[in-house]
């Protein structure tokens, strides 16, 4: 059974219709980008994926369960989302913040049996904070402080990660560096990640497979090389790019162009 199945949703809010007719299924271990213009229905569809909201029609179910039907802190125990506001509560300490990321494995009294501070600090160090760890977020950049809310989910040792735009307002070394993270800790564990992106040539890199949603429907879901064409993008997008192969890596990449007239 697939970790991840939608079948015919349909989300409505004061009957303004979304999400139309959405159907995909995604297997464990899998990285899937949702894509699309803005206002297409990415965060809704993630809404719904989360459980934070139910379908108004149709199914969003993880592992055979209607994800908005799972227990909150059972599902917090293999699910974990990264919100595009991410910001953690202003005043706590990097560590302290990381440490959260196990408040769904704690006992009523605030305990875990595991060792959680061995974990905190193999983090800490994975995401290079160690100079970083005993300072409050309020001061950080933009740039760290999205580092912080990397760890805070790593810590909750997720087998199911969402992610809303993970590298909106990062600079390009920030962007990589946030996307070959979530890539190699996928690798090691068998981590299953959904993301909404805005850019098509870091999901070509990273997402076996996407969708592309335009005003609440799928227009295209695959490989990269399936999704990324010239005619379908300036048919959603309203802008023709130039598709390219990348030298290195042989996936599609798109080129803007300016109207030089
Ligand atoms: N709670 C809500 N009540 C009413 N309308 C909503 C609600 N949430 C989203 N919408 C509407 O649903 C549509 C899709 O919004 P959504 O945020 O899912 O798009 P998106 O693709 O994530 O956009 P962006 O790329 O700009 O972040 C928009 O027209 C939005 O105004």
């Amino acid at each position: 059974m697939a970790l991840v199945q939608v079948s015919k949703v349909c989300k409505k809010y004061q009957e303004q219709g979304v999400l139309e007719q959405i159907s995909f299924d995604i297997e464990a271990g899998e990285c899937f980008g949702i894509l699309g213009p803005n206002g297409s229905g990415k965060s809704t569809l993630l809404k719904l994926l989360s459980g934070i909201e139910a379908p108004t029609s149709g199914r969003v179910q993880l592992e055979g369960r209607a994800a908005h039907e799972h227990p909150r802190k059972e599902l917090a125990q293999w699910m974990a989302v990264l919100p595009q506001d991410a910001l953690p509560p202003l005043g706590f300490t990097v560590r302290e913040i990381i440490g959260m990321g196990r408040y769904p494995f704690q006992n009523w009294l605030g305990s875990e049996l595991a060792d959680a501070e061995s974990l905190v600090d193999s983090i800490i160090e994975r995401l290079q904070l160690g100079k970083l760890q005993h300072r409050a977020v309020d001061g950080l950049s933009g740039g760290e402080r999205q580092r912080v809310a990397l760890g805070k989910v790593m810590a909750q040792e997720p087998r199911l990660l969402l992610l809303d735009e993970p590298t909106t307002f990062l600079d390009i070394g920030y962007q990589m560096q946030m996307m070959d993270w979530i890539s190699s800790w996928q690798k090691e564990t068998g981590l299953t990640v959904i993301s909404v992106l805005h850019d098509l040539n870091l999901a070509a890199q990273y997402c076996g497979r996407m969708m592309i949603l335009q005003e609440g429907r799928t227009v295209a879901i695959g490989q990269p090389d399936d999704v990324i064409q010239p005619a379908l993008l300036e048919q959603v997008y309203g802008t023709q790019p130039i598709v390219m192969r990348h030298p290195v890596l042989d996936v599609p990449q798109i080129l803007l162009q300016a109207d030089r007239r």
